[in-house]
């Protein structure tokens, strides 16, 4: 369990974290959002001691990290891949660390192997390819067998059949009873990983709900409509709590109705239909609406305009 309360943290101006209180459970995967410079990777620092809160606290299994005795034990991080000696071996690295915990060699051998790293595990860290990178950082993370992972951007860099390990590991881990905290940029992983979403926004938590919750509160659920008649069925179907785009001549999408109200309508008019879908709203939407205020490095209509707002 780990646990924040009013937890805050500026350099000098700059406020990167503000006031902010959550708590991410057991048994569960959270997964950890927000635009750049929102401020996660700040409060996973300050989570594992890398940083001093300016304000406020947070704990893991109820003490701060620093007073663990065994950290390792305790909590298993991944937050910089790259922050790794490049001239030792994979199996070098692990062994050096484990050596901090008095962490058998056959539990190095074990994260290797569960990492998929067998093959690679002599080779110098610094030839390493950036998803080889990812899966020796979790390894680490994993060593002291810790209760609670935290784990920044772990699919960056890794293949689709890395992707889906990752997916599988943090599942199973957190089926075990413990405490995954997971942040990504790719929200269709995130929909299928996570199960609760803590989302910043500037420093602040803007949402701290289930998934779904999160998708069915920020974006509208729409159906897909194709008819013959799509624009007698436009004008049927216009009030103003729905809204009607036309897609293609023969294609609508129409929110603020489902499928059945739609089906229903287009019968007692008499308009033929050729499909009739519901579309779930994505969780990259949702998030998208739910963040919107909060971008801090927008792209403008250029790719390479990089605007500040507010
Ligand atoms: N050591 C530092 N000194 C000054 N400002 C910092 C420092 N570390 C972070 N910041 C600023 O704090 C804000 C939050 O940064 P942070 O890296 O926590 O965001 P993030 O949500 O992890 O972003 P990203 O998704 O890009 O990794 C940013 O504006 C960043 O520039």
């Amino acid at each position: 369990m780990i646990e924040a309360q009013n937890l805050t943290k500026t350099y000098g101006a700059k406020t990167a974290v503000n006031d902010i209180t959550f708590t991410v459970r057991p048994g569960i995967v959270t997964g950890f959002l927000g635009p750049n410079g929102a401020g996660k990777s700040t409060t996973m620092r300050m989570i594992v001691g890398l940083d001093r809160p300016t304000h406020g606290s947070v704990t893991v299994n109820g003490r701060h990290y620093a007073d663990h005795s065994s950290p390792l034990h305790e909590v298993g991080a991944l937050l910089d891949a790259k922050a790794v000696h490049t001239g030792r071996s994979a199996e070098n690295h692990l062994l050096a660390l484990a050596a901090t915990h008095s962490i058998p060699k056959r539990r190095v051998h074990e994260v290797i192997e569960l990492t998929g790293l067998q093959s690679v595990a002599r080779k110098r860290v610094g030839g390493f390819s950036l998803g080889m990178g990812q899966r020796l950082g979790i390894a680490a993370a994993l060593l002291g067998d810790p209760q609670t992972l935290i784990l920044d951007e772990p699919i960056n860099g890794l293949d689709p059949e890395g992707v889906r390990w990752v997916r599988s590991l943090v599942r199973s881990l957190a089926a075990e009873g413990r405490t995954v905290l997971l942040s990504s940029h790719l929200m269709s992983e995130m929909a299928v990983t996570a199960d609760h979403l803590i989302v910043l926004g500037k420093g602040r938590v803007i949402a701290d709900a289930a998934v779904a919750d999160v998708i069915g509160g920020a974006a509208r659920a729409s159906v897909r409509v194709r008819s013959p008649q799509a624009s007698v069925l436009a004008s049927t179907l216009a009030s103003p709590d729905v809204t009607v785009t036309h897609v293609e001549h023969d294609l609508l999408t129409v929110t603020g109705l489902d499928a059945g109200a739609v089906g229903d309508l287009a019968a007692r008019s008499g308009i033929a239909l050729h499909e009739l879908t519901p579309m779930n709203a994505s969780l990259e939407e949702a998030y998208l609406q739910l963040t919107n205020d909060d971008v801090e490095y927008r792209t403008g209509s250029s790719a390479r305009d990089l605007e500040v707002t507010r």
